[in-house]
């Protein structure tokens, strides 16, 4: 099941429809809990809790309150525990006798050679970055403290995942009922990310996409959400789907090749290729059915259209051609360039489109940047334009015009090199051919794609080619135990 992402609005709904969990303090026992919890089972891992010290940077809200209580728990367990107060008048009074209580300690700064730091600075009810005070107490720290996150890196924004400067770089965050938008869209910042039962539930349940839902509405895919087109015993060539590929020219066969290439790998059946470097591409691939013109391309369930293809006359030529057609298409690069500047060529299409940018070619089609807030800028353009838009970057957002967006977090940063967009479209393109819609086919993409950058990398710079030659392992990993079902029913049409 996709995991949704809320906003710090809809978590204090949640709180709040808990009632008397909620005033009578049984929530932040619970979330304090949880905290100690993890940091226990930290300095557990490297050789127990008696004996050790952590510290804890406490703000003026609820969040400090959190961090007050679980350092209580920890000093209850032989922990030697340290405070550092920003705004000692605010400090959550329970929590803080509740440390004293405990025998923690409260001081103007932390001692050095800590185990853990728990940053209870600011939760969800956090703005802007990090003030000075707080900077200065986390920057002191060596690199041997581990940094345990309550809710949220305090500095990062709740809902648009901006990582304010300065922000904390946690490697552990916990966070309570469910996770929010910013555990996703600023995942680089909050290192492992801990969900503890709060006993709370959701309150917006199943996204229905209807107006009375918060829009748009964030959501992130677990491997077992992959659902990987693969050949079943009736199947032949044509019927898995046959995916066309206009990129690259002869003069420039790289984006040609690597599209080619992606498509080839992602699925079965049959890869076609259009454009003047089909002689490179099939020296490459023999597999792939290549014409140099369109008229003579031969039948397809999905078009890619773009990688290396030029922006010229022809291009817009066959673009208009191509975007004519009710088949799925898949527009990136220079595809989106030509958009850019003829929008009319999309605006009435019922098909199914999906369109792939990166920051700078997201810039051409809107005409402004992607800002601070890229889960707004990329729902606002799949909802304005009809059709569903995949951001490229660390974290890829996938948003559909209904407000449902998917964004997948890469990971690592390997991906990013010359041509890993060009293996991407292709990947995504065969998806689109098999019958996945542009959300499926575009997460499920860049899902497999950030996984065959780590598998070729291994902690060393890779270029597109390696990424490419990875993705055969990196699919093997979503497919392999869930190929078939019991009952013999395919797993898409259940
Ligand atoms: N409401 C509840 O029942 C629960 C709340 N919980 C915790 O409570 C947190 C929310 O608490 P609050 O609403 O009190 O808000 P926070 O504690 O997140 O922050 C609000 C306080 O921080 C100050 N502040 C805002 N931005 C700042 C910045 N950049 N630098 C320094 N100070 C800043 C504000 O003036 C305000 O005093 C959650 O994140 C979670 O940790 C948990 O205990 C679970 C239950
Ligand atoms: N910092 C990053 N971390 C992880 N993946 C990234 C990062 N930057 C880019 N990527 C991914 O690498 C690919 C780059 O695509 P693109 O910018 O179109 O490159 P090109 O046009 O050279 O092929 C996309 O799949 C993108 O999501
Ligand atoms: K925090």
């Amino acid at each position: 099941m996709p995991t949704r992402h809320l906003t710090a609005d809809e978590v204090r709904d949640a709180e709040r429809a808990s009632g008397h969990l909620l005033t009578d303090g049984t929530l932040m026992r619970r979330a304090a809990h949880g905290v100690a919890q993890v940091v226990a089972g930290e300095l557990r891992s490297t050789g127990g809790c008696y004996g050790r010290s952590v510290g804890v940077v406490v703000g003026a809200g609820d969040n400090g309150g959190d961090a007050l209580f679980a350092a209580a728990d920890l000093a209850r367990r032989g922990v030697a525990t340290h405070a550092v107060l920003l705004a000692p008048d605010k400090a959550h009074p329970a929590g803080l006798s509740a440390f004293r209580a405990a025998g923690g300690r409260v001081g103007d700064q932390l001692p050095d050679g800590l185990d853990v730091v728990i940053d209870g600075v600011v939760g969800i009810g956090g703005r802007g970055p990090l003030r000075p005070a707080a900077a200065e107490v986390f920057d002191a720290l060596g690199p041997e403290t581990t940094i345990v996150a309550v809710d949220l890196p305090s500095g990062v924004d709740a809902d648009t995942g901006e990582v304010h400067t300065p922000a904390v770089r946690a490697d552990i965050t916990v966070t309570f009922g469910f996770p929010r938008r910013a555990h996703l869209l600023a995942a680089p910042v909050c290192g492992r990310v801990v969900v503890v039962d709060i006993g709370i539930g959701d309150p917006a349940g199943e996204f229905d996409g209807s107006s009375k839902t918060v829009s748009p509405q964030l959501f992130s895919y677990s491997d077992e959400d992959i659902d990987w087109p693969l050949p079943g015993p009736g199947d032949d060539k044509y019927t898995q789907g046959v995916v066309g590929i206009i990129a690259g020219s002869h003069r420039y066969p790289g984006a040609a090749i690597l599209a080619t290439g992606a498509a080839v790998t992602a699925t079965s059946g049959m890869t076609r290729y259009v454009g003047s470097a089909h002689a490179e591409v099939v020296a490459h691939f023999p597999e792939v059915v290549a014409a140099p013109d369109l008229a003579d391309a031969g039948r397809v369930q999905a078009w890619v259209v773009g990688p290396g293809m030029g922006t010229d006359d022809a291009a817009l030529t066959t673009l208009r051609t191509v975007l004519d057609t009710d088949l799925p298409v898949l527009l990136d690069a220079d595809a989106l360039t030509v958009v850019a500047e003829h929008p009319e060529l999309v605006a009435r299409r019922a098909a199914p489109t999906l369109l792939t940018p990166h920051a700078g070619e997201f810039a051409r089609l809107t005409g402004a940047g992607v800002g601070a807030d890229r889960l707004a800028a990329v729902a606002d353009l799949a909802s304005r334009w009809s059709l569903t838009v995949l951001l490229k970057g660390r974290i890829t957002l996938i948003a559909e015009p209904s407000g449902r967006v998917v964004g997948n977090d890469a990971g690592s940063s390997w991906a990013a090199t010359a041509g890993a967009g060009d293996v991407l479209s292709g990947i995504a393109g065969s998806l689109l051919a098999a019958g996945r819609s542009p959300q499926e086919a575009g997460a499920a993409a860049a899902r497999v794609h950030a996984r065959a950058a780590e598998l070729a990398s291994c902690g060393a710079p890779i270029g597109a080619s390696a990424l490419l030659g990875a993705l055969r392992p990196a699919i093997r990993e979503f497919t392999a135990p869930r190929g078939r079902t019991r009952t013999g029913t395919p797993r898409s049409s259940r």
